[in-house]
């Protein structure tokens, strides 16, 4: 059974910090600055890749600092990722968040994950996360490519007009409720 209850985090409102400055941080931290480019974001690594570097300069809520994972870097911290090459590393970050009830993130191991990462489709306002529950990351990749080729740029319009009308409709909740799925009919 996929239990994985899905939400949309406001992560500008969170402060984030990425253990581990190679790959997997250069990913999940694109991922995460692709989504909100303001984002409160530290990372830390005693090597930082210079792509990480170049994204960190373009994005003044990056802090980049370079020394090993200590546990005082989680002081402030809501929601933690971790992708070091250090499996021990890895599960002591993983147990001081749980200590300190910070949700966290261990890139390469499923089992110590409070939440994972999803493949996004954007358009405009709509934005799709795909899922496989962890079985293959790959056919999420490939999902989203689908979905972005399928969706029509024309939805952002869609979705322009249908909140003029959802802002217009007077009457009390279960009116509009009514009235905005009669419009909406058409796109079932
Ligand atoms: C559980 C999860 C935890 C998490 O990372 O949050 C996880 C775990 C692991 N990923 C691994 C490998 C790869 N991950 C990707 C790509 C992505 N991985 C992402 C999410 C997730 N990956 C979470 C589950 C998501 C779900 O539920 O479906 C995406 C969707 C989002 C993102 O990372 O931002 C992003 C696609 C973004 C996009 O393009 O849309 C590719 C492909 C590629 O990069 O092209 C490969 C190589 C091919 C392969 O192995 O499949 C390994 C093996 C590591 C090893 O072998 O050492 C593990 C560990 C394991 O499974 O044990
Ligand atoms: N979930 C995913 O999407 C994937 C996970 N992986 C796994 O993730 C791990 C990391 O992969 P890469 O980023 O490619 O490795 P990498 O070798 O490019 O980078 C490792 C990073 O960890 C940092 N690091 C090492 N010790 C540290 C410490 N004590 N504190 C803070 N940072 C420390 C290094 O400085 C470096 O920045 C590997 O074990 C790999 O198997 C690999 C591919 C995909």
């Amino acid at each position: 059974m996929n239990t994985l209850f899905p939400i949309f985090v406001k992560i500008e409102n969170l402060q984030t910090l990425v253990v581990g400055g190679g790959y997997v941080g250069l990913e999940k931290l694109t991922a995460l600055l692709s989504n909100a480019p303001a984002a409160s974001v530290t990372l830390v690594a005693p090597d930082i890749r210079i792509e990480i570097t170049e994204l960190a300069e373009q994005h003044p809520g990056v802090t980049l600092i370079t020394d090993r994972y200590k546990a005082e870097y989680l002081t402030g911290k809501d929601l933690v990722i971790v992708g070091t090459n250090d499996k021990a590393v890895n599960r002591q970050v993983q147990a001081d968040c749980k200590t300190r009830r910070i949700l966290v993130n261990v890139a390469d191991t499923p089992d110590l994950c409070d939440f994972y990462l999803s493949s996004v489709v954007k358009k405009g306002d709509l934005k799709v996360a795909i899922s496989t529950n962890g079985k293959s990351p790959t056919f999420a990749k490939r999902f989203r490519e689908v979905l972005e080729e399928i969706l029509p740029d024309s939805l952002q319009e869609t979705l322009d007009n249908l909140t003029a009308i959802r802002n217009k409709l007077k009457g009390d909740f279960q009116e509009k409720l009514e009235r905005l799925n009669e419009i909406t009919k058409v796109l079932k």
